[in-house]
């Protein structure tokens, strides 16, 4: 498999132009990847997280670096999208500013990891909260507010829990219930015009903020010996993918999901099981 490249240049900027999207956590790793891909190919972007001097700091600099010339095409703002109340002023903001919204892309998101025995209500809550509900409110939102009327297209990005996912049974589920969502919505709002993909990264896509979040800088360097591609993965990869499914090349795909893990998924786990008791 060919060495990651940039792949700003693999699109029709034609395609793009003018657009508008919304990418929650779109100031780190791989969804500040996937706004300076969108920014770079002429569309207008919103992001939005909870951390509001992150997201104010990341939209600053990609002003400054990806549209000189357009830094207005950047907007930001705080949401946490486990409230509800965060993300009907996100959607409505987003129109207010911009006039329309033709993408969303649902990559905030995280957990922590723990057995599952070990997990509390309260931990278990807010990483289905974060990654299950939020993406779910986000949809139904733009749905409401824009897409059922005019159409749009959504990219929620999952993970790799193909074969359940040790240590990571709380988020797992979530992601494994917005595969489903995924296929739910496409169905119900294909008539609207409204296609909905998901993109499962594989467990190796290296960014600073993801290693941060883990405390330990080497997390996806320890997953290198089941990579079948023998190498981290970049952020780059997954929004050349998340721009594909957004753009009319995909007109007639919806409800699927595409994994971006090299093969990762159909080989082996990291997981070592242990002696039972
Ligand atoms: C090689 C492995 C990689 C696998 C592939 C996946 C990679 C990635 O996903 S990279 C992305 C990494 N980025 C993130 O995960 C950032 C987002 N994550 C979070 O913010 C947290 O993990 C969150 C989803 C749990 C939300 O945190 P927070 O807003 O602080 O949540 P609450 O205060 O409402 O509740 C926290 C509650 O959760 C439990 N908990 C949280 N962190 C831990 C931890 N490190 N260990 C154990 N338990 C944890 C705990 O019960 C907390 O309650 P309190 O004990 O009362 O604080
Ligand atoms: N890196 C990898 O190998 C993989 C990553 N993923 C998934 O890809 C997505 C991006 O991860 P990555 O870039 O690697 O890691 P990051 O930690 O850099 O990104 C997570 C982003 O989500 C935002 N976020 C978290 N919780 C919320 C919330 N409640 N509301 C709004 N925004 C939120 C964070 O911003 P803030 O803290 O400001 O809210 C941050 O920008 C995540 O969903 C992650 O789980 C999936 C598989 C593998």
């Amino acid at each position: 498999m060919a060495a990651a490249v940039k792949v700003s240049s693999v699109f029709r900027k034609s395609l793009f132009k003018g657009k508008v999207a919304i990418v929650t956590g779109g100031g780190t790793g791989i969804g500040k990847a996937i706004t300076q891909e969108l920014l770079h190919l002429g569309c207008k972007v919103m992001i939005a997280s909870r951390n509001i001097e992150r997201i104010q700091k990341a939209a600053e600099e990609m002003r400054s670096t990806v549209v000189p010339n357009k830094p207005t095409n950047l907007a930001h703002m705080q949401c946490n999208i486990r409230k509800e109340d965060n993300v009907k002023d996100l959607i409505s903001s987003t129109l207010k500013q911009f006039g329309k919204i033709d993408y969303v892309v649902n990559n905030g998101g995280g957990q922590f990891p723990s057995p599952a025995s070990n997990i509390s209500v309260k931990g278990w809550n807010a990483v289905i909260d974060t990654n299950l509900t939020g993406t779910f409110i986000v949809c139904r939102e733009v749905y409401n507010q824009w897409m059922e009327q005019n159409g749009g297209v959504i990219v929620n990005i999952i993970a790799d829990m193909w074969k359940g996912f040790p240590t990571m049974s709380h988020t797992g589920a979530a992601r494994a219930g917005v595969d489903n969502l995924t296929k739910t919505l496409a169905i119900e709002w294909a008539p609207d015009g409204v296609r909905v993909n998901s993109v499962a990264p594989g467990s190796f896509i290296y960014s600073e903020t993801a290693a941060a979040n883990y405390g330990d800088s080497k997390i996806f360097h320890h997953m290198l010996d089941v990579v079948p591609v023998k190498r981290l993965g970049t952020p780059e990869e997954v929004s050349s993918c998340v721009c594909y499914l957004l753009s009319p090349a995909a007109s007639l795909i919806s409800g699927e999901t595409v994994k971006v893990d090299g093969a990762a998924s159909l080989h082996n786990t990291k997981y070592e099981i242990r002696v039972s008791k």
